[in-house]
């Protein structure tokens, strides 16, 4: 059986060119080391041994110098691989996250804790970054350079080479029983700051909501609660480093005395070895020692980065299940070459759609439902009986269960996408205003480039110049977050002007439950079937008037199709329709 390909795994599948060039250079830096430390000792030799002169050692402390600033040079060299990896390794993990959340059903990227998911995003992701610029490469240059330097030390002198050899093993050893430690303890890290993130931003969101339900202050000690786990999973992490950093100090210092008492008892007391080896070796044990050393710091880092990389790679795996009820579900795959639909409104039939949002949740059933090219359809039905469901399946917004959903007679998947979405419009009730000024947001109603005169135009066609008229900045007025704030109606007229600069073959259409003034209502009523006259219009309707106009009406009840039809055959033969209707007059006198 194949395994799994983790998300580890892919990106060090990416990162092998420069994996080899950092070992390339790994290998020149030990190399380097090695130099400097002959020729440093053989300087000393030379100085205060022999007590050669100056002239004749230029050459050596010139050699001396270069190999120092090879040195330097390679060290360099190695840190910018490690950011280079680091960089492209952040970048591939945020485009996963970015296209996931991307292709994900308009539900399943609505669920969930936003402060989370953007915690994630900016920092789990800054945080898997040290496995590469700091981890891998460490643990290389601990591969290769005291490899090297232990094969010189042996064959210059053996008996700290077996010192070494012997003492060396306690550091990865330790390392590891810190960093099995560490990982647990960085993963709840990494849970206890998106918790806190999440109950921040969430918090903030909603500030005025809990104001008025005098919430705040039961908030606020929420989010103390979530700042002082935040603190003490940190604190915990902290202490095992700072434990982690004195113990393996403790180790070097014992191991590098070992060898120097060796050194001198052989120099000293039986004067076996000359000053030229002992220099050198002891010149080259600290390097070796440091480097190995190095490592543990890089490990913990490592440890944090992998805690990090798997909460990415479990939002990733979440998402990937998210939804799925166990029955074959008709997922639409995003950005496949496949038909394109044209400018014209097509034929949307739905036959046997089944949905449910989740196992032993709301079911929808649609048997047969035709809507033809240019229909104006009132989706009508009680608070919660579906009609919203019913109008994200008609638009591909959420995967049916089973059944088919097909456009001008084939099947929804066989179309690209993009080309069914771009000729599509949806008018909610709440449409996101983003940061940015007005002209922008009206801009994004279209994926073509469009001028500040058709920006105007669709503007005016939704009935939005009179008030970006009376705007001191007018078209440049900042909205959205840190801007200035829209009325519902404004909101939604913008929305609409979106839509007309798309002029789309099918729009999508929520009314307004609240009332809006005669005057704004008439200029929506006004605008919208302009925008409609060419289209295919598909409303959950809440007006009288709206309902009484479409072509089609779609009475949902409890998640089924109850009845369809025009407004007086439906009062003829349903009855709850009847009565809906009654009741809507009945509110309307009142
Ligand atoms: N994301 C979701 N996950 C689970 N259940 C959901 C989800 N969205 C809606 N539901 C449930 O599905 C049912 C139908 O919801 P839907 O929004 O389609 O109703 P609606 O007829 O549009 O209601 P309203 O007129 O109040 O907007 C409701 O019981 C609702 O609680």
């Amino acid at each position: 059986m194949k395994r799994k390909q983790t998300l580890l795994s892919e990106l060090m599948s990416e990162q092998r060119r420069s994996m080899i060039v950092l070992t390339g250079v790994s290998l020149a830096l030990g190399a380097a080391i090695i130099g400097q430390a002959a020729l440093l000792s053989e300087a000393v030799n030379r100085i205060f041994v022999m007590h050669a002169d100056l002239s004749s050692i230029v050459f050596l402390l010139g050699s001396l110098l270069a190999v120092m600033l090879a040195r330097a040079l390679l060290a360099y060299g190695n840190g910018r691989i490690g950011l280079y990896m680091a960089a492209r390794a952040k970048r591939t993990m945020r485009e996963k996250l970015i296209r996931k959340l991307a292709n994900d059903s308009v539900s399943a990227t609505a669920g969930g804790q936003t402060g989370g998911k953007v915690s994630l995003m900016l920092d789990a992701v800054d945080e898997g970054e040290g496995y590469f610029s700091q981890y891998l490469p460490r643990m290389i240059e601990a591969a290769v350079i005291p490899l090297l330097m232990l094969g010189v030390v042996f064959a210059w002198h053996y008996p700290s080479g077996i010192i070494m050899l012997v003492t060396a093993p306690f550091i990865p050893i330790f390392m590891v029983l810190v960093g099995l430690k560490t990982k647990k303890k960085s993963e709840e890290k990494v849970e206890q700051l998106s918790q806190f993130a999440g109950t921040f931003l969430d918090s903030l969101q909603g500030l005025v909501t809990l104001k008025l339900y005098g919430r705040a202050r039961s908030q606020e000690q929420e989010i103390e609660r979530s700042s002082l786990a935040f603190r003490d999973a940190t604190m915990g992490i902290l202490k095992i480093a700072f434990t982690n950093t004195f113990m393996l100090e403790l180790i070097v210092m014992l191991s590098i005395g070992l060898v120097s008492l060796e050194l001198a008892l052989q120099l000293v007391v039986f004067q076996s070895m000359s000053f030229h080896t002992a220099f050198f070796v002891l010149l080259l044990v600290p390097e070796f020692f440091s480097l190995l050393k190095n490592t543990g710091t890089a490990f913990h880092s490592g440890r944090t980065s992998m805690g990090a990389m798997r909460k990415v790679e479990q939002l990733l795996e979440e998402r990937k299940g998210e939804g799925q009820t166990g029955t074959e579900r008709t997922t639409v795959q995003p950005g496949e070459e496949g038909l394109m639909l044209g400018p014209m409104p097509p034929n949307i039939q739905l036959n046997d759609v089944r949905f449910q949002y989740a196992p032993d949740s709301f079911k929808l059933y649609v048997e047969k439902l035709t809507i033809e090219p240019g229909g104006k359809i009132a989706i009508v039905g009680k608070s919660g009986a579906g009609k919203t469901t019913l109008l994200h399946l008609i638009a591909g917004l959420l995967p049916s269960d089973s059944g088919d959903i097909q456009l001008n007679g084939r099947p929804y998947e066989m179309y690209k996408r993009s080309s069914w979405f771009e000729g599509m419009s949806y008018i909610t009730q709440h449409p996101y205003i983003f940061s940015g000024t007005l002209a922008e947001n009206i801009a994004i109603g279209t994926n073509r480039a469009v001028n500040r005169s058709e920006v105007e135009q669709a503007a005016a066609s939704a009935g939005l110049a009179e008030m970006i008229g009376g705007l001191e900045k007018g078209f440049d007025t900042l909205v959205g977050e840190g801007g200035r704030g829209l009325s519902g109606g404004e909101k939604q007229r913008l929305a609409l002007a979106r839509a007309f600069l798309n002029q789309p073959a099918v729009i999508l259409f929520d009314e307004p439950t609240v009332g809006l003034d005669v005057h704004t209502e008439k200029v929506l009523q006004r605008s919208i079937s302009e925008l409609a006259e060419q289209a295919t219009m598909i409303t959950v309707a809440h007006r009288l008037y709206t309902i009484r106009e479409a072509d089609l009406i779609l009475y949902v009840e409890n998640g089924l199709l109850l009845g369809s039809g025009k407004h007086d055959e439906l009062v003829e033969c349903l009855p709850a329709y009847a009565e809906m209707v009654h009741l809507q007059r009945k509110g309307r006198a009142g």
